[in-house]
């Protein structure tokens, strides 16, 4: 087991509440995330898992709580003040452009330019070429050619190239929405091994997902909301897919806190 507990958190939300209108999505949610630890958030449709990590990467903006990032308190308005901390969301559509190929949308915004005969500024392809090259394989990623289009790859492959963008842009907490959802058997393995990966490098990890059996592949902790209240907790080692799947539909025998 990971001796995660004598470390700081990396991401600490505190009593986090989000009402919409009479509606509270989110209402007093409390959890960490440690270096190099991957927490499952998981609960039946309507929880409030996409909520809560729409505050954390700044898409809502909280009615109460507080947000503490590598142990100071933050104030997170908006996506890029998520981003500039270091914290990426890889939501299902990946925001990827189609029609380009995989090292244009590692620098998609952030392209690399060079002077052209002192001159001019062009784009530095050779660069662009060369620094996702080292990045894809730092995490183990097979593409053949960066010069494919993403429309030409897989849904595995594209889920690689939106992560290795984050990281390449130094993401130190990636939260992933359902990154395994849409993808054959073989390709949701080479997911599970790059979150794997990301892991041992030090990436701190969220991973939102309805599919207990990869959950309890790679994460090391799990939270469980239901009707916007954390209603438990638990290290994978401590627990079963049948003690989680109660918490998550709401099976009162198994609902007290252990931690308590
Ligand atoms: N923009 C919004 N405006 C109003 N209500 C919302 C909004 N977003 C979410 N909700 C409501 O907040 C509650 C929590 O929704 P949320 O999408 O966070 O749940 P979830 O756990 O992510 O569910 P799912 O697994 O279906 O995505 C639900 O009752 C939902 O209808």
């Amino acid at each position: 087991m990971k001796a995660v507990e004598e470390r700081k958190p990396l991401l600490e939300v505190r009593d986090i509440v989000k009402r919409f209108g009479g509606l509270v999505a989110v209402n007093r949610v409390s959890m960490e995330v440690y270096p190099g630890e991957v927490v499952a958030l998981l609960g039946d449709n309507g929880a409030g898992k996409s909520t809560l990590i729409k505050v954390i990467s700044g898409v809502y903006r909280p009615d109460e709580g507080r947000i503490f990032f590598e142990g100071k308190e933050v104030k997170i308005q908006n996506p890029m003040d998520a981003i500039r901390l270091g914290i990426e969301t890889i939501y299902q559509d990946l925001a990827l452009a189609e029609n380009l190929n995989v090292y244009s949308n590692i620098f998609l915004g952030r392209e690399k330019l060079k002077k052209w005969l002192g001159l001019v500024s062009v784009l530095d392809h050779d660069y662009m070429l060369e620094e996702s090259r080292k990045i894809l394989d730092r995490l183990g990623i097979e593409i053949a050619s960066l010069k494919s289009k993403i429309k030409n790859l897989s849904g595995g492959q594209r889920q690689s190239v939106a992560i290795s963008r984050s990281i390449y842009w130094n993401a130190k907490l990636l939260i992933m929405d359902e990154p395994t959802a849409a993808l054959g058997v073989a390709e949701q393995r080479k997911v599970l091994d790059l979150i794997r990966t990301l892991r041992e490098q030090g990436v701190a990890i969220i991973i939102i997902s309805h599919q207990l059996y990869d959950v309890f592949q790679v994460a090391d902790r799990m939270v469980v909301l239901r009707r916007g209240e954390k209603v438990g907790e638990r290290l994978r080692e401590e627990t079963t897919p049948e003690e989680i799947t109660s918490l998550i539909i709401g099976a009162e025998l198994v609902e007290e806190d252990r931690r308590a």
